[in-house]
């Protein structure tokens, strides 16, 4: 199939193009004109056979439903020549006869530029894979062509009729959609191929690069990237010119905003009567793509430099990879070769679209200035060899829709067993059948009272349970309200020993600051004070006991009232009650030994009640005490409770046969 008739650089020759529509400039809506396709008898053949696992990747994935053979669909557009153009005094060389001739010389008459939106975006609401994408020289329109130009400021629309194939496409897709009847989900994803680096275009932080990888289901895909859910072309027209302001570009002599990179804008529709699948993919359905490829530059036409310059190899070479994948798709004689869509991040990227299973409309922009003609025959050379490409567009297969291998085996087998019996059954006697059907029903019965029984017994064991766990925790009270007790009377007995240890010695340690006292219900706490130095009975210091200056301490415990002429003994501590007037009892006739010697302290310490604050447990003999049924701590506790009181008693014993501290000892 030709591509080209006759064509020269230079000398006002026709150049026929049998296939790519032709649509130049800016403007309203003319028609297209298209190949009718499939005319290559090769191609269904290629499709099949061409590639291998390692090179024809599209080959190696699960595909849904196949579309019809259809040729990679190939438009050319003519920009305007710009000021820029003008004012160098360049000549236009390029002129559109028709939507299917293009005319390389002067010009027989002015053209009127056109634009047609295509109408090949339709699969992509059938579930087939759509790109788009622009390619050319550097500033022959690309990105003009898919955006439309750029704002002239904040809030100043850019009027409908100079919008690019993107915004028309999502005016037209939102349309088809809500037209649809069926409730659909829209997704977008925005990246860039900048010096052969993946970077997120709608990243919530700065863009960072991003692994390309395969999957069988999803062929190439970019890793970990952003894909951000739309409802409405507002949002969508925000996060296009999200993408626009984030992208690389730069200035260089044939363009004052050159864009250093290939964007890929991809739209994704779903329908919600999938079930959601949270394989951190985006949502399976149709897909359009809209890339805009960076342009091909000569680096000394562009005069680019440093930065500039690496980035122009950058592009260069992946557009080179780009069109050596072209021609070994178009070759017949080389079917049996891969593709080596490996080559490049724009080819992975691409391999959908070029390899197989999409729909693809490519643009070709070229410049009509005459400075531009080499470029301009390269790129449409290029636009030639594309559109002979053939694809079989195919639904990706979604995952949900997949049934498990094992999952079909098992019913598979399942199947056969029913069959089986059903067999086996109808073979039987009726004799036979009757016996086996008043088994079953005597199997049915007893498995009803067998069930009635179980649930019986369950709700028993759920109610002991419930019992005993009552039983626990009523334990687990009284256990902690033991270790309290027995924690004061270890603290009293502690106080105990030191009021009675006889002679001077050194000052022995606050036994608050050794045990915190705890809030106690059952026995008072004796001394409030968490770091207190003074005895827990008398307030005097507890140094005072073994200091041989004791005198010295009266003033702190007794204040200013204390009567010197009472020697210690005959003191009374500060705890004692103010004696009543003509008591016989009066504090000032008692010594101070007697106060601590009393029966009081002895019945503070070891008969005071301890009455436990829990009720009794539930289960159990009458004689048996409840804290038995609480585990092996709380007779523990309680034996060890018994025996701090004993050993209170006899150390206060032991107090009453030694004589009290006395003034200067
Ligand atoms: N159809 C058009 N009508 C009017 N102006 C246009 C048209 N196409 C392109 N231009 C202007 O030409 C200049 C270059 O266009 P654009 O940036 O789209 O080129 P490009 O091919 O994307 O370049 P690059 O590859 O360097 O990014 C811009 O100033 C743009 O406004």
């Amino acid at each position: 199939m030709a591509a080209w008739e006759g064509g020269d650089a230079g000398g006002g020759c026709k150049v026929c193009i049998a296939s790519p529509s032709v649509v130049k400039g800016e403007g309203t809506g003319e028609g297209k004109e298209r190949d009718s396709g499939g005319a290559n008898p090769c191609a269904k053949q290629n499709m099949e056979e061409r590639g291998s696992p390692d090179g024809d990747p599209a080959r190696n994935l699960e595909q849904g439903p196949e579309g019809p053979e259809t040729p990679i669909q190939v438009v050319l557009r003519v920009r305007p020549m710009s000021a820029a153009e003008l004012r160098r005094g360049e000549q236009s060389v390029l002129h559109c006869s028709g939507t299917r001739t293009l005319q390389v010389g002067p010009p027989p008459h002015s053209p009127k530029n056109t634009y047609r939106e295509d109408a090949s975006h339709t699969p992509a609401v059938r579930s087939f894979s759509c790109t788009v994408f622009t390619f050319g020289q550097t500033g022959s329109g690309k990105t003009y062509t898919l955006t439309g130009p750029p704002p002239q400021g904040e809030g100043v629309p850019v009027p409908p009729s100079l919008a690019g194939i993107t915004q028309r496409t999502f005016a037209w897709l939102l349309d088809r959609v809500q037209h649809l009847g069926a409730p659909v989900t829209l997704h977008a994803s925005y990246l860039e191929i900048y010096n052969e680096q993946v970077r997120d275009l709608l990243s919530l932080g700065a863009p960072r690069p991003l692994p390309v990888r395969w999957n069988k289901t999803r062929g190439f895909y970019v890793e970990h990237l952003r894909v951000v859910e739309f409802g409405s072309l507002g949002a969508l027209m925000e996060l296009l010119q999200m993408g626009l302001s984030r992208r690389r570009s730069s200035a260089h002599t044939m363009n004052q905003a050159s864009s250093r990179s290939h964007a890929l804008l991809t739209l994704y529709i779903s329908h919600q009567t999938m079930p959601p699948v949270d394989t951190g993919e985006p949502p399976a359905g149709g897909k359009l793509c809209f890339v805009d490829l960076a342009g091909s530059e000569k680096v000394t036409a562009t005069g680019s430099r440093g930065e500039l310059m690496i980035e122009a190899n950058s592009i260069n070479r992946s557009l080179l990879a780009l069109g050596h994948c072209i021609s070994l798709l178009l070759d017949p004689q080389r079917k049996q070769n891969h593709i080596p869509f490996r080559d490049s991040k724009l080819t992975k990227l691409l391999a959908d679209s070029l390899g197989g299973r999409g729909v693809t409309l490519m643009v070709a922009c070229v410049s009509p200035s005459a400075q531009c003609l080499p470029e301009t025959l390269s790129t449409l050379r290029y636009a030639s060899r594309a559109q002979r490409i053939t694809t079989r567009p195919q639904a990706p297969k979604s995952p949900v829709a997949k049934p498990p291998q094992h999952l079909e085996t098992e019913l598979l087998q399942l199947q056969e067993e029913n069959h089986r019996l059903r067999s086996q059954l109808g073979q039987m006697d009726p004799k036979a059948s009757g016996l086996i059907g008043a088994r079953v029903s005597w199997a049915q019965r007893n498995l009803y009272g067998m069930l009635q029984e179980f649930m019986l017994e369950n709700e028993r064991l759920r109610k002991e349970k419930r019992q005993l766990q009552s039983s626990r925790d009523l334990a687990q009270d009284e256990q902690r309200i033991l270790a309290q007790q027995v924690h004061e009377l270890e603290r009293r007995l502690l106080s105990a020993c030191y009021l009675h240890q006889p002679g001077p010695g050194p000052a022995p340690p606050c036994p608050c600051v050794m045990v915190p006292p705890p809030p106690c219900h059952a026995l008072p706490p004796l001394c409030p004070c968490p770091c207190c130095h003074l005895c827990p009975l008398c307030q005097a210091p507890l140094a005072h006991w073994a200091c041989p200056r004791s005198e010295l301490h009266l003033p702190q415990v007794f204040g200013s009232k204390a009567p010197a002429d009472i020697p210690l003994s005959a003191r009374p501590p500060p705890w004692v009650p103010p004696c009543s007037p003509g008591s016989a009892k009066c504090s000032r006739e008692r010594s101070h030994s007697d106060w601590i010697q009393t029966q009081v302290l002895a019945e503070m310490l070891t008969k005071e009640e301890v009455v436990p604050s829990a009720p009794p447990l539930p289960m159990g003999p009458l004689n048996t005490s409840p804290v038995l049924r609480g585990g092996a701590a709380v007779p523990n506790l309680a034996r060890r409770l018994e025996a701090l009181k004993d050993q209170i008693g006899s150390s206060l014993g032991r107090g009453r046969s030694q004589p009290p501290p006395t003034e200067g000892t």
